[in-house]
């Protein structure tokens, strides 16, 4: 066995998503409310990444940041997208109190302060601040119906299309409480850089709406079409993280 060269190799992995028991979360009187400003002019396209689908930002400067909370200075709006499952059973990464919900939307935000870019904050553990809020089948939701309406332009894997003047607050649920823990991104390559900030309020999506997202193709144009039925991660080991959470 080499010599460990970084902390890392021999502490256990720092891994999302995860269960929140929220009788085990742990109240932190130090966590601040959070601090989310969003300029709907700084939204600029909707691509398809095969995967889901990112509707992404200027983030060349501070025009759309988070900041507060459980963070150190304020991280930069560089794109948003969900994650769902082939029914309305399941479909979001993060769980609670083992109950999954049918979908999850991802605020990425980065270190702008502190990293020169965004690939190089995703090699720090507080290099990204994503928001996780879960989705809960109600109401057809208007800000959703936005996206969705746009989403034939961006039918096949890489398609991309203009999508500007998005009032990204307008999916945020009224109450602000959170868990924070830290974990990494979901999806390849895995990177432990992410203070997780799950919204403990979930927000509405239609069973219908949440149908259209089904419809994405993650085959490029010219391939035989195959739907991203689904794009949730496994729940990881939570290991010796304690989530903490804003309120009692
Ligand atoms: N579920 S999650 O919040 O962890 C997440 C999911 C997808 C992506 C993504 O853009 O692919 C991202 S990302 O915007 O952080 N990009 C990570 C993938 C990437 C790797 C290398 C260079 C650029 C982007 C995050
Ligand atoms: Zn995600």
């Amino acid at each position: 066995m080499g010599v460990s060269t970084s902390r890392n190799e021999h502490c256990r992995p720092l891994q999302s998503p995860i269960t929140i028991c929220t009788k085990k979360v742990k109240y932190d009187s130090c966590l601040k409310p959070l601090y989310i400003y969003y300029d709907p002019k700084s939204t600029r396209r909707l691509v398809n990444l095969g995967h889901c689908f990112n509707v992404e930002y200027d983030d060349t400067s501070d025009r759309s940041v988070l900041g507060e909370g459980p963070l150190i200075g304020y991280y930069r709006l560089r794109q948003f997208h969900f994650h769902w499952g082939s029914s309305d059973k399941d479909g979001s990464e993060h769980v609670i109190d083992g109950q999954e919900y049918p979908a999850e939307l991802h605020i990425v935000h980065w270190n702008a302060q502190k990293y020169p870019s965004f690939n190089e904050a995703m090699k720090h553990p507080d290099g990204l601040a994503v928001i996780g809020v879960l989705l809960k089948i109600g109401e057809p939701n208007p800000a959703i119906q936005n996206i969705i309406d746009n989403l034939d332009q961006v039918k096949t894997k890489d398609k991309e299309c203009p999508f500007t003047q998005f009032n990204l607050s307008s999916l945020l649920p009224n109450d602000r409480n959170y868990w924070t823990y830290q974990g990494s991104l979901t999806t390849s390559p895995y990177l432990e850089c992410v203070t997780w900030i799950i919204l403990q309020e979930a927000i509405p999506i239609s069973s219908d709406q949440l149908h259209h997202f089904r419809g994405l193709l993650c085959s490029s144009e010219n391939e035989d079409p195959s739907f991203i039925l689904e794009n949730h991660r496994a729940l990881q080991p939570l290991a010796a993280r304690v989530i903490r959470s804003s309120c009692k």
